[in-house]
C-alpha cells in the first residue's frame, strides 16, 4: 500500500514520518525529492536556484519522480510492503502548478491540471494521502524561509491547489490539523494509516 503525506513546506511531514517509523518498523520509509541519486542532487540544484526555469525545473522533479517509482516504490509494492512517502506527486501538482501559473512565457490554461496530465502514463497513484494543514503565513515561519519556495504569498496559492486536489479526490485524502501539538498530529496521522491499513488488507 502507498501512503503519502503532503502539505506546505514547515507543516511537520518530516517530523511525522520519522516519528511513524518506529510505529511502522516494516515499512519502507521514502521521500521526494529523493535524497540519494543524482537525480535528487539535480533538484536540490535547482531549488537553491532563484532563476531556474520553471518548466526545466517541473521536468527535473518529474525525471526524480519516475527514478524513485522504478527504483524504490514499485519494487517495495511488489513485495506487498507498506510504504510511506514524505512528499509525493501532489506536491508537483501544487508546487509546480503554482509556479507556472506565476510564470511569463508559458501558454498554459490550467498549469495544475498539465502537471497531472504529465504524470498520468506513468506514476501510481497513492491509496492515502495525508494532508497536513497549516496556514501560509505559519508555514513559513516554520520553514525559516530559507528557499525560494518557502514564503508566505507563495505557499499561499500551493495551500489553494492542494484544496482544489482534495476536492477531485476527497476520498484519497485525510486532512490533519497541523496547528495541534507535535504528538497530536503524530496520534492522528497514525490512526489514519491504521484504517488505511486494515481496510486494505
Ligand atoms: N506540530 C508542530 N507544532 C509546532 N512546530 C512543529 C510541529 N511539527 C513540526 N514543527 C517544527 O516546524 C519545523 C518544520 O517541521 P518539518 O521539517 O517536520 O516540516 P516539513 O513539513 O517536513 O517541512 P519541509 O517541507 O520544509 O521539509 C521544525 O522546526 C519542527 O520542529
Ligand atoms: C517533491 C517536491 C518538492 N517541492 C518543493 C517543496 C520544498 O520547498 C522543496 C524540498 O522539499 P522538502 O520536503 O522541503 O525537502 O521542494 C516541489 O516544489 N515540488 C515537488 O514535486
Amino acid at each position: 500500500m502507498l501512503v503519502t503525506l503532503e502539505g506546505l513546506d514547515g507543516s511537520g511531514k518530516t517530523t511525522v514520518w520519522e516519528s511513524l517509523q518506529d510505529r511502522f518498523p516494516d515499512a519502507v520509509f521514502t521521500r521526494e525529492p529523493t535524497d540519494d541519486s543524482w537525480y535528487g542532487d539535480a533538484v536540490y540544484r535547482s531549488i537553491e536556484d532563484d532563476d531556474a526555469d520553471p518548466l526545466a525545473e517541473l521536468f527535473l522533479y518529474t525525471a526524480d519522480h519516475a527514478a524513485h517509482l522504478s527504483r524504490v516504490i514499485e519494487p517495495a509494492l511488489e513485495r506487498g510492503d507498506l510504504v510511506l512517502s514524505d512528499r509525493y506527486s501532489d506536491s508537483r501538482f501544487a508546487y509546480q502548478g503554482a509556479t507556472l501559473a506565476a510564470a511569463d512565457g508559458h501558454d498554459l490554461d490550467d498549469p495544475l491540471e498539465y502537471v497531472v496530465d504529465i504524470h498520468r502514463p506513468f506514476s501510481i497513484d497513492p491509496e492515502l494521502t495525508i494532508y497536513l494543514d497549516l496556514d501560509s503565513e505559519t508555514a513559513a515561519e516554520r520553514a525559516g524561509t530559507t528557499n525560494k519556495f518557502e514564503r508566505a504569498a507563495y505557499l499561499e496559492s500551493v495551500r489553494e491547489n492542494y484544496e482544489r486536489l482534495i476536492e477531485r479526490d476527497p476520498d484519497r485524502f485525510v486532512r490533519v490539523d497541523a496547528t495541534q501539538s507535535p504528538d497530536a498530529v503524530l496520534e492522528d496521522v497514525s490512526d489514519a494509516l491504521a484504517a488505511a491499513a486494515e481496510a486494505f488488507e
